[in-house]
């Protein structure tokens, strides 16, 4: 078996559960927040400094690859592992997101999707069978079926039909996939906030019998209140023996609600994308560096934290580079924010060991500054 889960603890405050994701590069602990590597790279952090911080597993995106350096170079290579000097475990996304939010979608029909490349605008098509075959090139310990994740806001006809497709699309990912044992297939399980459309691509996803599931088509702009709802209803549902992923989750708030929850895995680009934005997440809420009331502040970026960054650098030598343009800026922060999230769920994890993630959850969040 090329990845199996193994049910540690379930909380007793809440649906929250601790567990081991075993893989082929190595055993993960979960829930877990996994650091995004879009292409091949979690922007300005080397392996060594995921290390440092404790990342667990990473991802990466077949669409980038396919697309940029080309699936068939990783392969050459030695697969990505190699490519990228991780020696870890990988996630690799199918592509299917990234076509409707990146690509400029041409067309989609039963047979995949037609786009052209946001790089340089040439045409290309991928299928459920491409998808995989990319995927099987890239050597992810992870790698995720061909889906559709419909918009939000979508009409009840589009969603349905749309979930109907991926699960015709799941069946083919399966047929496709050559390497069942060395790479795990996860089914990613859609339908909206539709609460008989969710149960409809439960029920279906989870009879092709997938070692992993993935809850798919949430955190494209809805509510928080009601991405929880859509939870509330679904993951019960999912199978208490294989990991639960919630895919493009995310923020701190989100992170806890979705484990309280029992998701199990997460993966958001957040933490890097806004740190080169001058934005970090500390214990004690956000704190924005580019902002003038930190130009003469010599403390810390989070006086609650032990990383690299708020063991060596003030906030006002942090405001500094960010205002210089300089690229150090960029990498002290992402690294801030990684240990910040990748710390979240080592609590979190504390927290389900001790039945009182909710209690957590309350101290979090007037910390934080979040409503509950
Ligand atoms: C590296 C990025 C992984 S998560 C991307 C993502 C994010 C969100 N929010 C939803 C989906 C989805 O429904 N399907 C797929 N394949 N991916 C999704
Ligand atoms: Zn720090």
């Amino acid at each position: 078996m090329a990845v199996k889960y193994e049910l540690i603890k379930e909380c007793k405050q809440s649906g929250a559960r601790l567990g081991r994701l075993h893989t082929p590069h190595g055993t993960i602990e979960t829930p877990i927040f996994m650091p995004v590597g879009t292409q091949a790279t979690v922007k300005t952090m080397t392996p060594e400094e995921l290390k440092e911080i404790n990342a667990q597993i990473i991802l990466s995106n077949t669409y980038h690859l396919y697309l940029r350096p080309g699936h068939e170079l990783v392969e050459k290579a030695g697969g990505l592992h190699k490519f990228m000097n991780w020696n870890k475990p990988i996630l690799t996304d199918s592509g299917g997101f990234q076509v409707f939010s990146l690509g400029d979608l041409r067309k989609i029909s039963e047979e995949g999707v037609e786009f052209r490349s946001h790089i340089d605008g040439s045409k290309h098509f991928i299928s459920p069978e491409k998808a995989i075959e990319i995927e099987n090139a890239l050597g992810a310990d992870i790698i995720m079926a061909f889906d559709e994740c419909a918009p939000y806001p979508a009409d009840r006809e589009y969603v349905k039909n749309s979930l109907e497709r991926t699960t015709r699309w799941a069946k083919r990912c399966k047929e496709a996939h050559r390497n069942p044992d060395t790479q795990a297939l996860f089914g990613i399980i859609q339908g909206g906030m539709y609460k008989d459309l969710r149960e409809q691509s439960v029920a279906e996803i989870t009879a092709l019998d997938f070692p992993g599931y993935a809850v798919g088509g949430l955190s494209v702009g809805e509510p928080k209140p009601l991405m929880y709802e859509v939870l509330d209803y679904t993951t019960p549902l999912m199978p208490k023996d294989k990991a639960r992923y919630l895919m493009g989750v995310g923020s701190p708030d989100c992170l806890i609600e979705g484990a309280i929850r029992g998701i199990d895995m997460f993966d958001c680009v957040l933490p890097t994308r806004i740190a080169r934005n001058g934005t970090a997440m500390t214990s004690v809420g956000k704190v924005v560096i580019k902002n003038a009331k930190y130009t003469e502040d010599f403390g810390p970026l989070d006086p609650n934290c032990d990383c690299y960054t708020c063991r060596n650098y003030s906030r006002a030598y942090l405001r500094h580079l960010y205002k210089a343009g300089e690229i150090l800026s960029g990498r002290l922060v992402s690294y801030h924010n990684l240990y910040f999230l990748l710390n979240l769920m080592k609590d979190v994890r504390e927290a389900i060991k001790a039945d009182c993630l909710l209690d957590f959850r309350k101290e979090f969040f007037e910390r934080y500054g979040y409503d509950l």
